[in-house]
């Protein structure tokens, strides 16, 4: 069965690897689990609730219509929660649109999300319909995410898939291909050039990197070895998340609590500023996840 529909989640098995496979929790339209022949590729929390009661620690969240809490008080956002309520509503499983490479889409629009929720953004005066497509190859997953404004006003909204990453050990994880980017060190407060030609993890690590050139791929590399290539479709921003020791101990539901060590958030969105669709516009973006490969090097001239 290359598609299973159990009642909370969506099973993926490719059908040329049965040990290739993509398990979707409904609650969130959240990647669950992305096996590339037997082998986990997402971390996610063994504290995780996957029982609807709060948004899934680990995986693919999906972060929709605001990404963190908006600190502007005159944005329609302001009043949502951190990461706004996609990652918090159950989606709709509309079926399966191929059988190779496996792919399922899900649906969002204001009918599942919670009257409470709606209300924070923009009075509950917006109607969206939001189309996630997941496809899965052999060493390759794609998200992909499609947003209308169904409506009649016009809205402005964040996009981010908020991906978990699962490596052997932190400190011996490498990110490349970041140098000379702009960034928002989220720690700090501050906006900087990164200038390190690869990124390595040794304490608390938050950054928001904006409007990276699309022919940039971002590699996590281990020991010399390409683990991920992060590709994006129309997702300009990246953040770059690791909380290491004293932020995983204030998150209940991110067990082991040395659980940091085994995973890494490379989070490809468009947070920076925000996409605006008119009434009956259309906008997509998609994440394309590879295993292994060639080290890339790639400077801002390439
Ligand atoms: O705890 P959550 O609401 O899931 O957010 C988890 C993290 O998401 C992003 O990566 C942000 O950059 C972090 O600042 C935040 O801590």
């Amino acid at each position: 069965m290359p598609v299973e529909d159990n009642d909370s989640q969506v099973v993926l098995t490719h059908p040329e690897d049965n040990s290739t496979t993509v398990t979707i929790l409904k609650y969130g339209a959240n990647v669950l689990s992305w096996k590339n022949k037997g082998k986990e590729q997402l971390w996610l929390s063994e504290g995780a609730k996957v029982d609807g009661s709060k948004p899934v620690r680990g995986g693919i969240p999906l972060v929709f219509p605001v990404f963190g809490k908006q600190k502007d008080a005159n944005h329609p956002t302001f009043p949502l929660p951190q990461h706004g309520f996609a990652r918090s509503s159950e989606w709709e499983f509309l079926g399966q649109t191929s059988a190779n490479p496996p792919t399922v889409q899900f649906a969002l629009s204001p009918e599942q999300v919670s009257s409470e929720a709606l209300k924070l953004w923009g009075n509950g005066d917006y109607d969206f319909t939001l189309i996630l497509t997941v496809s899965l190859e052999l060493d390759k997953l794609t998200t992909e995410i499609e947003v209308e404004n169904a409506g009649e006003k016009e809205f402005e909204f964040n996009w981010l898939f908020h991906t978990y990453f699962r490596v052997p050990d932190i400190t011996d994880t490498l990110v490349n291909n970041l140098i000379d980017q702009k960034c928002f060190d989220q720690l700090l407060a501050e906006e900087y050039v990164e200038k390190s030609p690869i990124i390595s993890f040794h304490e608390e690590f938050d950054r928001i990197y904006k409007k990276v050139d699309y022919g940039k791929t971002f590699q996590i590399i281990e020991f010399g070895k390409v683990l991920i290539n992060v590709v994006r479709k129309n997702l300009p921003d990246a953040v770059v998340w690791n909380p290491w020791i004293k932020k995983s101990d204030g998150m209940a539901d991110f067990l082991p609590k040395n659980g940091y060590l085994n995973m890494l958030c490379v989070e490809p969105g468009n947070v920076s500023d925000f996409v605006k669709l008119q009434k009956g516009e259309k906008w997509t973006g998609a994440q394309i996840l590879t295993v292994g490969g060639e080290i890339k090097v790639q400077s801002n001239i390439y």
